[in-house]
């Protein structure tokens, strides 16, 4: 593929414009390439011993609160808002409307927000179970995510499936768990077929202050990227992401290790990140939009079916 990637890929259907950048249907050979990631992730997770929890895209308001979302994140935040009045308040809303105003002025903010990251239900649900258990826990999470970046990169979509393993134990567990990780990382690209490399990232804090966050994150080596060629070949996507959060959701949930040498501390956690669309994004661009001329290892590594 060449040219404008987006134009190209909405040409053949393969995303559906929806008149928002970055909320875009998904054609057949894009959920095709998608569900086999998704298997292929599953095969080569399935000794690890995860905890399968799934939730839905939308989780409690209290949740991103809790969490400190909002301290570093706002602009990237969706919440949800519901009509909750009387039929006089519907009648000004259905004026308003046909007067071409805003009407969601007249609805409230609800008590449930977009999921921005897989694994945010995670936290709690694990801190209401209790301590840990001494291996700590291990966690394999999906969801459709959302973050308002609207954005004319195929790569960036404000709506899109991320995929997370999440550790949550003692610092050494969970250290040990994310650089295993980035060592495995590069087998995956490899097995797709794919140019990639890690690199040292940063995540897009918001405001002045942000700088900081971000230069500090950096010094601390907290978040790691494994960058693929997909828009561009000077600036690669970040296609899936190793972070270490330290005790940051232990604090703010409370989660405490067991366990001799470990018992009543804050635990540590971190996740490992599959950006599923990215993952889909970076095969079609390298590999072309025909799959029976893909390299035969792309099409083992996928279980692709025979022509
Ligand atoms: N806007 C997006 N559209 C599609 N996939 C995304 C988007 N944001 C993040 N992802 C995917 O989800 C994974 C985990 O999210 P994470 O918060 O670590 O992203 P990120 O590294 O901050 O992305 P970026 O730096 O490009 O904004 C990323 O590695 C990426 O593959
Ligand atoms: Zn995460």
């Amino acid at each position: 593929m060449s040219g404008d990637l987006l134009q190209e890929l909405f040409a053949g259907r393969h995303l559906v414009p929806s008149g928002i950048d970055g909320l875009y249907g998904r054609g057949p050979l894009f959920e095709a390439v998608v569900t086999r990631l998704e298997a292929m992730i599953d095969r080569m997770v399935s000794a690890d011993g995860a905890e399968v929890m799934r939730f839905p895209p939308g989780m409690p308001r209290r949740v991103l609160e809790r969490s400190g979302y909002l301290k570093s994140f706002p602009d990237l935040a969706g919440a949800i808002h519901c009509f909750c009045g009387d039929e006089r308040a519907h009648a000004r809303l259905l004026a308003t409307l046909e007067a071409g105003g805003d009407w969601t002025a007249a609805t409230t903010g609800a008590d449930i927000v977009l999921t921005p990251a897989a694994c945010y239900p995670v936290y709690p649900a694990v801190a209401a179970a209790g301590p840990l258990p001494p291996e700590g826990r291990l966690i394999d999470v999906a969801s459709w995510c959302f973050r308002h970046e609207p954005s004319r990169d195929p790569a960036r979509l404000q709506m899109f499936r991320m995929r997370e393993h999440v550790r949550i134990g003692t610092p050494e567990q969970v250290r040990h768990f994310r650089d295993a990780w980035m060592e495995r990382a590069s087998g995956f690209a490899a097995a797709l077929a794919l140019p990639a490399r890690l690199d040292l990232a940063n995540d897009p804090f918001f405001g002045r202050g942000g700088k900081l966050m971000a230069d500090s994150q950096r010094d601390r080596q907290l978040k790691f990227e494994l960058l693929i060629p997909v828009g561009s070949a000077e600036r690669p996507t970040a296609c899936m992401s190793f972070n270490y959060h330290q005790d940051h959701f232990g604090q703010a949930w409370d989660i405490r290790a067991a366990g001799p040498g470990g018992a009543g501390a804050v635990a540590h956690t971190a996740c490992v990140g599959f950006g599923m669309e990215r993952l889909t994004l970076a095969i079609l661009r390298h590999h072309g939009l025909r799959p029976e001329a893909w390299p035969a290892p792309l099409r083992t590594a996928l279980d692709w079916p025979a022509a």
